[in-house]
């Protein structure tokens, strides 16, 4: 049986329980269940704080985990990043008042709160930067405020909470961040393959739309050109020989702008259908 650490609370535990549901596994039905069997699938899942699940990633307690990329650097553990799952996604910023402090060589001699102390002194090492970091929990925004930090590094999604505290970010990111399957360093175990190409799957299904439409004959390479799917669109016969319907997969970001160029190239009845799952 795969053993698989899933985060049990914070902002990673309903996305990753979402994703793996609609990977086929089974899904626990009270937030204090701590492990769940899942003997259909050949998989146990172990629900553990995302901090401490590269843990035990890294100490091969478990065959993979998921968790943040952020929480993975920021563990020192070594365990391998074996695939990004797109959701969780944020940036991890240093940020001031914008009044004190706007670039990275400021902050000599300063305090920067964090949840994150190893991610933010890796940082500042490699960047030849003298600087106390202060660890503390959460809530981060309010350390400036309350005075017990100058600037503070933390998780940014949207913004609004640095906002609302005066702070602005400076610098680059310090990392680009989301949630990913870990496993120990080394061979991977066997049944990972599995549990990959069903996450993949998700992932492919998230990312992509079916889309079908009619063509007259002599247009289709075009439409083709605009739709040229994974592999290559199916084309099949109408009733009407001077018209042939199409089916590609389409990127989900681009479907207005294609669905518009189809239309151009004088393809109709172009119809979009969500992709439950694949395997590619
Ligand atoms: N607002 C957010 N948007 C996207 N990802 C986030 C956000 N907040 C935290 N994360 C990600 O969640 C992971 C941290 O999870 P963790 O459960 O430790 O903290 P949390 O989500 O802030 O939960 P809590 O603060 O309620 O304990 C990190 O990978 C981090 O990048
Ligand atoms: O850029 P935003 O969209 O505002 O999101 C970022 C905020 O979300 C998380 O905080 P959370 O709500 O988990 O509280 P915490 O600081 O106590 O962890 C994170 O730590 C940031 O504070
Ligand atoms: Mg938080």
């Amino acid at each position: 049986m795969l053993r698989i650490a899933v985060p049990n609370k914070g902002s990673l535990s309903e996305p990753a329980a979402e994703m793996l549901a609609e990977a086929g596994y089974r899904q626990r039905r009270d937030s204090r269940e701590l492990v769940l069997p899942d003997p259909e699938n050949d998989v146990e899942f172990f629900f553990l704080r995302p901090r401490d699940i590269a843990v035990y990633v890294g100490s091969g307690t478990v065959d993979a985990g998921i968790t943040g990329r952020d929480l993975l650097i920021d563990s020192g553990v070594e365990a391998v990043e074996h695939r990004r799952l797109g959701f969780a996604r944020s940036t991890f910023h240093f940020a001031a008042p914008p009044d004190d402090i706007t670039s990275v060589p400021e902050l000599a001699g300063r305090r920067i709160a964090t949840s994150y102390p190893v991610l933010v002194s890796g940082y500042l090492e490699r960047h030849g930067v003298s600087a106390e970091v202060v660890r503390l929990d959460g809530a981060i925004e309010s350390t400036v405020r309350l005075g017990v930090a100058d600037a503070v590094a933390d998780v940014v999604e949207t913004g609004t909470t640095l906002r609302a505290a005066g702070l602005a970010t400076f610098g680059e990111p310090i990392l680009v961040s989301e949630a990913v399957l870990i496993r120990p360093s080394g061979e991977p175990r066997p049944g990972l393959d599995i549990l990959d190409r069903r996450l993949q799957g998700v992932i492919t299904a998230r990312e992509y739309v079916l889309m079908d439409y009619d063509v007259p004959v002599e247009r289709v390479e075009r439409a083709i050109r605009i739709t040229p799917g994974l592999e290559s669109p199916t084309v099949s016969p109408l009733h009407d020989r001077g018209w042939v319907a199409v089916r590609a997969m389409v990127r989900r970001s681009q479907t207005h702008r294609v669905m518009d160029d189809l239309y151009d190239v004088g393809a109709r009845a172009i119809l979009v259908t969500t992709i439950h799952a694949t395997r590619l």
